[in-house]
């Protein structure tokens, strides 16, 4: 299988390596640093345990570097750039080639809809977790299953692309429920994500009493949404939810927080600040997701000012 990752950042890059051992991997992304870096020396992933592999993978910063007929797409850019990176998936695409996403966040799968066709894409959620340490170096920070659903009845039959996750060692399990895999991480998202940014702390720092008070306050919001829309969650109690996943990727700055401590746009407008509109829409209140939300926007503001 000929698979292209657009947007080879943490993530990108780390399943890169992983696919690159059962697959023919094409990496994309515009650093030119880190793509040089991958190409000259090796992509590096290090593991939890401190050892690491190299990977040799070809990557590109232009995607016309790369020869068409790519079996599977996998977009893995910031959510703000989904749109442009599916653009730039689909005349790489093979005759019957698909595009999947594993980001976070709301209105991904539908974006790569609107631009490749319902039939051709397929979306899921991760638990694995990734931070990019320097040009071609990728820390892994965090194992667990991925979901993959199709997002449309005539999208063909993508047991395949288990059984390469599979051989790949990313444990892989199809839904055929895209809104609960999505709403089932966006909350985990809604609940970790934005404080942890603000207070500027790894996941497991936040399992304290007042932390705990704001983010399940942040959580029962999104919940109170999600029933709204009669979407089934993937777990019977999503705040514990919520604190396992916070100690099980103790040590992990969230996405977030690395966002903000490099001075980078977050995806905020898909996490807390969706959440705020779909309550807009519903007619019900989201205080706390709309303050943490505010605060994002102003650290996002005032970064060069830092401090
Ligand atoms: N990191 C994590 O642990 C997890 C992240 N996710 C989700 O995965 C997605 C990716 O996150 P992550 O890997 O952390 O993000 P990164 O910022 O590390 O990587 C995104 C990469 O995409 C590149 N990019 C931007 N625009 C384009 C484009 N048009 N075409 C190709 N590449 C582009 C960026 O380059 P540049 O920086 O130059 O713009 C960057 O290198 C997000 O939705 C995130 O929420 C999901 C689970 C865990
Ligand atoms: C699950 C979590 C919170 C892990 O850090 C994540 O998805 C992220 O950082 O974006």
């Amino acid at each position: 299988m000929r698979i292209a990752i657009v947007g080879a950042g943490a993530m990108g890059s780390l399943f890169g390596s992983m696919l690159s051992m059962v697959s023919d991997v094409y990496l994309i992304d515009p650093y030119e640093d880190h793509v040089n870096a991958i190409n000259e020396k090796g992509l590096i992933v290090e593991q939890e345990d401190k050892t690491s592999a190299k990977f040799r993978i070809f990557a590109a910063s232009d995607p016309f570097q790369v020869k068409q007929g790519i079996d599977l797409a996998i977009i893995f850019t910031k959510s703000y750039m989904t749109a442009q990176a599916a653009k730039t998936a689909l005349p790489l695409l093979s005759e019957k080639g698909l595009i999947l996403t594993l980001q976070n966040g709301l209105g991904n799968m539908e974006l790569i809809a609107d631009i490749a066709g319902k039939q051709r894409t397929i979306a899921g959620v991760t638990s694995h977790g990734g931070t990019l340490a320097g040009p071609g170096h990728v820390r892994h920070a965090g194992k667990g299953p991925t979901y993959i659903a199709p997002a449309s009845s005539n999208t063909p039959s993508i047991n395949h692309i288990k059984d390469i996750f599979q051989a790949a060692g990313i444990e892989t399990i199809i839904s055929q429920n895209l809104d609960t895999l999505i709403w089932g991480k966006l909350i985990i998202n809604a609940g970790i994500n934005a404080l942890a940014a603000i207070i500027r702390v790894p996941n497991g720092t936040l399992l304290t009493p007042e932390s705990e008070k704001i983010m399940e306050q942040a959580v029962n919001e999104a919940v109170n949404i999600a029933n709204a829309l009669n979407i089934e969650l993937p777990y019977d109690k999503p705040f514990e939810q919520v604190k396992e996943v916070c100690k099980k990727t103790f040590a992990n700055k969230a996405s977030m927080l690395q966002d903000i401590l490099r001075g980078a746009r977050t995806e905020i407008d898909v996490i807390n600040q969706a959440i705020v509109k779909k309550g807009r829409e519903l007619g019900i209140d989201t205080p706390c997701n709309a303050f943490l939300s505010d605060i994002i926007k102003a650290l996002e503001a005032t970064w060069e000012n830092r401090i």
